[in-house]
């Protein structure tokens, strides 16, 4: 296929050692431009990294805020090869013109795998007698420990990795309740909790599957740990800015908490050989994980090629398929037409004035489309044109007011 803007010239920047399947993805598809990073970047390096980029592939350490979006100039597009895109500042990429893409799914039975694995560990009090032996100890006894069979497992958050512990935990016996702000179909016998607090007062394991969002930050603090039950476990792999530490470090030292698994947390390391600094360092009953939830080759070989493919899709066809932050197009080929795309801002009157501009020109439309969100209206329109009618239709569109960017695709 004939792109205006050849492949070759294209710039795929990836970071945080996202899956070498994204890279065999990118170059099957003819892009060879790819600056790999197996770490994040510092922000001064990351601002001077992105300036001629037009793909950004990043995981979750990559913050790429209002202020680092501008430096990148050249973006068409942001990958996140995870499910959470709390780190990308969505709106500001938004009103750039520039979709983000993740990887809802590819990492969530991994995720649930851990859990399950996790709340065995900890009725069964195996951190502490791990720390032990490890310390020359020796205490065989069964006080303390305890079969995961008929104990409540209260999830919070019941979405694509909350379903899936639920439906693994009751294949153990266990007995599943949960909360979640939307009404959700409860699979299996699981049942849905009066509310947060009841679920707070029933669980022996309360494992978190909420997203970052304003709303969940710090939304398990101390009233929350308070109303869990005496001895009872605390399970996070969602986001570490859900818990507040500093209060889930205090009901550990005062023992209102048995134990807990926190694979997240709010200030995390960069990367491999930066220091992790926790005040639940040296809590024998707590596993720490470093982030790594969604962390198997699986996993991460799927979310390589899942988010790489949507990137090369929409470079190369326009398609905006589960876009996160922007209008969701699905397009068919139309290899005989000339292929332009026209992002503006959501504001009376852009259609209006594109389609006069085709139709002063002549130019037959042989297929548009356009979806719009709160803040963006995406139309790809394909025309009759040749090479040069394209390129002066593009810069026709570009002076329409309220236009972000635009682009002619083939
Ligand atoms: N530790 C890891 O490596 C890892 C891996 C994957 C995902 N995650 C995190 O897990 C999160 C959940 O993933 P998912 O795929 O299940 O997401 P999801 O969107 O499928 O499910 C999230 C659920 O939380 C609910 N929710 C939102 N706000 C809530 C609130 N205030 N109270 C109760 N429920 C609320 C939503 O309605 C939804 O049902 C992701 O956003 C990501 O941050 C972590
Ligand atoms: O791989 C990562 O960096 C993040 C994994 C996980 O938190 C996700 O959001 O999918």
């Amino acid at each position: 296929m004939k792109t205006s803007f050849p492949r070759q010239d294209i710039k795929v920047l990836l970071l945080e050692g996202v899956s070498r399947t994204a890279v065999e993805v990118f170059e099957r598809a003819g892009y060879s431009q790819i600056e790999y990073h197996a770490k994040s970047l510092p922000e001064d390096e990351l601002k001077a990294r992105v300036a001629d980029a037009h793909i950004i592939g990043i995981r979750s350490r990559t913050h790429l805020t209002a202020e680092v979006l501008e430096h990148a100039k050249r973006l068409i597009a942001v990958g996140c090869y995870c499910i959470g895109t709390n780190q990308v500042e969505l709106t500001a990429a938004a009103r750039l013109g520039v979709p983000v893409f993740n990887a809802p799914y590819s990492n969530t039975r991994s995720v649930a795998e851990l859990v399950i694995a996790e709340a065995i560990m900890l009725l069964r009090g195996i951190p502490q007698k791990n720390a032990l032996c490890h310390r020359g100890g020796w205490t065989k006894s069964a006080s303390g420990s305890f079969e995961v069979r008929d104990k409540v497992l209260g999830i919070i958050g019941y979405g694509h990795i909350g379903t899936q512990v639920g439906v693994l935990a009751e294949s153990l016996g266990m007995r599943v309740i949960f909360h979640d702000i939307e009404t959700k179909l409860s699979l299996g016998n699981a049942r849905a909790a009066g509310n947060l607090d009841d679920l707070l007062e029933r669980a022996d394991v309360v494992t978190l599957h909420v997203p970052e969002t304003p709303a969940t930050k710090l939304m398990f603090g101390k009233n929350e740990l308070d109303r869990m039950r005496k001895g009872s476990l605390l399970i996070n792999a969602s986001r570490g800015t859900v818990v507040d530490i500093d209060a889930l470090a205090d009901a550990l030292r005062k023992e209102h908490l048995g134990g807990a698994a926190i694979d997240v947390f709010p200030v995390e390391p960069k990367g491999n050989d930066d220091p992790f600094v926790s005040p639940l360092i040296g809590m024998d009953n707590v596993i720490l994980t470093p982030h790594i939830g969604g962390s198997t080759l699986e996993a991460q070989d799927n979310i390589g090629i899942e988010v790489a493919s949507k990137l090369v899709r929409y470079s190369d066809n326009g398609s905006t398929l589960s876009a996160v932050n922007f209008p969701e197009v699905a397009l068919p080929e139309h290899p005989r037409s000339r292929r332009l795309l026209h992002i503006h801002r959501n504001v009376p009157g852009v259609l209006s004035r594109i389609n006069e501009l085709f139709s002063a020109g002549n130019i037959n439309i042989d297929a548009q489309f356009l979806q719009t969100n709160a803040d963006v209206g995406y139309v790809v329109i394909d025309v009759s044109a040749d090479e040069q009618q394209a390129a002066s239709l593009k810069d026709k569109l570009a002076a329409i007011p309220g236009t972000l960017r635009t682009r002619v695709l083939y």
